[in-house]
Order: C-alpha cells, then sequence, then structure tokens
C-alpha cells in the first residue's frame, strides 16, 4: 500500500505556480444518445476550439496538447494530435493521449502540470474525451488470425485453407467490457462488494444519488456551470444539447426504490440510478504558470498545490479505494488537511464508493486497516461535491478529470475560497487526488 512520501514538497511551484486558467466541457450525454453521430477527436476538437475561443490567447502560443481517452479509437488513437490536426490549433504543436482508465484527464492535466514545472512548455491544453458511442465491438482473436492468414495467402488454396480454420464461436463479436482484466470484476461488481463490506444500504445509496441529481440540476439554474458549451447533435447536426442529458431535476428515492439491482440481481443494491451512466463527452483546461498569466492579463481561477497518484492491490483490496488512498498524500504534499479544504469534489463512479470512501475516511481502524496512520477526517457534506457528481451528470471516462478541475476551480473562485480538493478512483485500482488553491 502506498505511503505518503516524507520527503515530498509542500507546494508545487510555490513561486511561480501552475494555474488553472480556463476549462470548458461538452454537456455529458448518455451514450447511444445526442453523440452517436460523434467520434472521440471531433468532440475533443469542439472543447479545444470553445477553449481558444473564450480565452484570449494567440493559439501559437499553445506549446502542447495532452488528452485522456480510456477507449481510444483504432483509427486514430492517439487521439490528441487528431483533436490538434482537426482544430484551430496550428499544425505544428505536438500532442499526445494518455490512458489512466477514469482518472484519464486528471492525469493529462498532471502531464501538463509536470512540463509547466520543468519548463518544457509554457501554455498547455489538458483535457479528456470519451465516445462509449463510437467503442466498436471486435473481432475474435481466432477470426483475426484466420483473415491475416487469408490476407497473407499466396493461392486460393491457402485461402481455403486459412478460412476452414474459424470455427463458429469465432464469428461471435467481442463487445467493449468495463471488466477488470485481473479480477474479471466489473466495476459494477466492485461497488457491490464495497457496499457489502462497509456496509452501505440501498436507501443511503438512493439518498446519495437523489441529492446529487438535485445538486446538479439546482447549479444550472444558478448558472454554476459556465464552462458547459452548447454542441450541436443529431443525425444532421441541426440540434442544440445544452445540459447533460443524464440529470433528472425530478428524481426521487421513492421512484429510485422500484429499481432491480444490476450487477448482483438478488441480493444487490447497485442500480441505473445510483451507478453512474455509461456517457459520452469531452472537457479541457488551459495550464500555464502564475508568470506568465500575468504577462498575458489572464486571471487564473486557481492553481494547483499538489497531486498524488496511487494504486491499489486489487486482488487483496477493493479498487474504488483510489480517493481514500490517494488524499492523505496529497493532502502531506500540500501541508494540509481535511479540515482545511473549502471544497471537496470527488468522482463518483457509484454512490456506493462515494459514501464507503467517506466512511473509511473518519474511521481511524479502516484507515490503519488499509496502511494509513490516521483517520482522514469527517467530510462535511455541504461543501462536498456541491454541484453534483458523475452519478446525475455523468462520466465518459476519459473526460472526467478535467471536468472535476474545471468545477472545483470554478466554484472556489465563486466562493472566493482558498482550498479545495478533487480525488478519483478508476478502474486497475488507480487513484488520483489534487489539491487547488486561490
Ligand atoms: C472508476 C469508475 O468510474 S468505475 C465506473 C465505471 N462506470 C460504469 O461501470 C458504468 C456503470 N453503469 C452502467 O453500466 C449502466 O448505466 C447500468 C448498467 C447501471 C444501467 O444501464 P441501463 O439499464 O441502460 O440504464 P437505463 O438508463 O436504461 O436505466 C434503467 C432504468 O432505470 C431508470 N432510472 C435510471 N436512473 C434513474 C433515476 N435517477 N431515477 C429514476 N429512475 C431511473 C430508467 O428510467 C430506466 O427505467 P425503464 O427501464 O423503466 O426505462
Amino acid at each position: 500500500m502506498a505511503k505518503p512520501n516524507s520527503n515530498s514538497p509542500t507546494a508545487l511551484g510555490a513561486n511561480d505556480r501552475v494555474a488553472i486558467v480556463a476549462g470548458v466541457r461538452t454537456p455529458f450525454a448518455r451514450a447511444w444518445t445526442a453523440f452517436k453521430h460523434w467520434n472521440e477527436a471531433d468532440l475533443g476538437r469542439a472543447v479545444a476550439n470553445e477553449l481558444l475561443n473564450r480565452v484570449d490567447i494567440d493559439p501559437e502560443l499553445i506549446d502542447e496538447l495532452i488528452f485522456g481517452c480510456v477507449s481510444a479509437p483504432m483509427d486514430g488513437p492517439n487521439v490528441g494530435r487528431e483533436i490538434v490536426l482537426r482544430s484551430q490549433l496550428p499544425k505544428h504543436i505536438p500532442a499526445s493521449t494518455v490512458q489512466m482508465y477514469c482518472a484519464s484527464s486528471a492525469y493529462a492535466a498532471v502531464q501538463g502540470i509536470n512540463a509547466l514545472l520543468l519548463g518544457t512548455s509554457e501554455v498547455v491544453i489538458a483535457g479528456g474525451v470519451e465516445s462509449m458511442s463510437s467503442a466498436r465491438a471486435r473481432f475474435s482473436l481466432g477470426l483475426s488470425h484466420a483473415l491475416q492468414d487469408v490476407s497473407r495467402a499466396r493461392n486460393l488454396q491457402d485461402r481455403l485453407k486459412a478460412l476452414s480454420q474459424i470455427k463458429a464461436g469465432d464469428l461471435l463479436p467481442e463487445q467493449p467490457a468495463i471488466e477488470e482484466p485481473t479480477t474479471g470484476k466489473s466495476m459494477g461488481e466492485s461497488a457491490e462488494d464495497m457496499a457489502k463490506l462497509y456496509g452501505i444500504g440501498r436507501q443511503e445509496q438512493d439518498a446519495y444519488a437523489e441529492l446529487t441529481h438535485h445538486r446538479a440540476a439546482a447549479a444550472y439554474e444558478s448558472g454554476a456551470f459556465p464552462e458547459v458549451m452548447p454542441v450541436l447533435h443529431g443525425e444532421n447536426f441541426d440540434q442544440v444539447i445544452e445540459r447533460d442529458n443524464n440529470l433528472r431535476a425530478d428524481t426521487t428515492v421513492e421512484r429510485m426504490a422500484r429499481l432491480k439491482p444490476v450487477f448482483d440481481r438478488r441480493h444487490g443494491t447497485v442500480t441505473a440510478a445510483n451507478a453512474s451512466p455509461l456517457t459520452d463527452g469531452a472537457s479541457a483546461v488551459l495550464l500555464m504558470r502564475e508568470s506568465r498569466a500575468k504577462k498575458l492579463g489572464l486571471t487564473p481561477m486557481a492553481f494547483v498545490r499538489s497531486y498524488a497518484q496511487v494504486g491499489i492491490d486489487i486482488q487483496r483490496h477493493n479498487l474504488l479505494l483510489g480517493p481514500t488512498l490517494a488524499t492523505p498524500i496529497a493532502f502531506e504534499r500540500a501541508g494540509v488537511s481535511l479540515n482545511d479544504m473549502d471544497l471537496v469534489e470527488m468522482h463518483e463512479a457509484f454512490a456506493a464508493q462515494v459514501l464507503a470512501n467517506i466512511k473509511i475516511w473518519k474511521d481511524k481502524d479502516l484507515c490503519q486497516g488499509l496502511g494509513l496512520d490516521e483517520a482522514i477526517g469527517e467530510v462535511n457534506m455541504d461543501t462536498f461535491n456541491v454541484h453534483g457528481g458523475s452519478v446525475a451528470l455523468g462520466h465518459p471516462f476519459g473526460a472526467t478529470g478535467t471536468r472535476l478541475i474545471t468545477q472545483l476551480a470554478g466554484e472556489l473562485q465563486r466562493r472566493d475560497k482558498n482550498l479545495g480538493l478533487l480525488t478519483m478512483c478508476a478502474a486497475g485500482g488507480l487513484g488520483l487526488s489534487m489539491v487547488l488553491e486561490r
């Protein structure tokens, strides 16, 4: 289990901090709905262009674009580069695509932060995108091998021989799955395990899901999501989506109670309502050092104080514990504690995962059982996910990280507050936490 590194600095680039200057995102759309006809590179292009249009900055000043994408398309897996080639950005800008499962765009931001601290880039666009609607079913390996043999065959006889190797089962397409290759368990099954292990009941999960939907709906009404851009959609791109379409302002615990559990149909508690949905969308942030922002006359939303990443042995521990393991390290690096946080944003893969993590945070024995020295502390729900989270807004895997960075930075700015934490679990037992300051 990862332990805080006591030699860590207390803040990143203390004399010339890394600034989050701006952030944008598309509305998040349930898979196979509004963005059915969009692909990853075009969704990414839309947010990159919007960022350039909103910030008064010469595109020539962008040194690098880094994007996260979990399910990268086979016909252009470096989505970042495809975005540059399709956007208003100058084509000479280098671009890359990173993968840290659900934390991918937060990790893209980390890569950008590191480049700025090293001085290898001065202005970075970091973001992420996911299009579950574009995820393709694959040929089986047996069929792929046979088709390769056919294409290499020199004569009709060899071609027929290659084709004769194909078994009936090989013809079945393999659907993209959200399963851990190591454990064979889906994310939903891990959420069920977590709910059972930490005693998080169905009612508690549904009540949390109701809260997150209602908060997100209220946030739209109060204008708290200026980062959300309108996007054209539909077969002829003649309709406009302006808000996340998973959001249900009218959802109630009573309605949710009627739903059957999905991942453990007999004894489970995780349902379509208390899980984040499969989602399409993109988000991006503009990063630069404080001094650069000042020179360009730009007012940063917030600065990066620290970050930390962890990996969990998922054969011993639940894979959705990332927030519990990564947060103490980010706090120690920033020289702060939970009590100092004005706002906390936790990615909501599932209501059960959020509730289990915050239950562990306040319990010394549970924290020590996971190798931590002490309890992290008790979360104040009035300052936690104040505008809702992934269960309501949706969770395009590659885009949630920079959605969280923008949302937290924006809310710190609006409330004129000083410190905020964002924290994420990710598949593979990964976790990423980041402390922002003003
Ligand atoms: C680190 C990480 O982030 S891991 C997380 C990774 N993400 C995941 O694993 C994704 C998990 N989610 C999923 O796989 C899917 O969303 C599922 C399987 C849970 C649900 O998928 P679907 O069954 O397609 O959901 P669907 O939208 O059809 O909803 C099912 C029903 O619940 C209802 N429902 C959903 N949400 C609500 C709500 N908030 N209130 C009331 N009813 C609701 C729907 O109306 C629908 O009802 P109907 O059958 O009468 O039409």
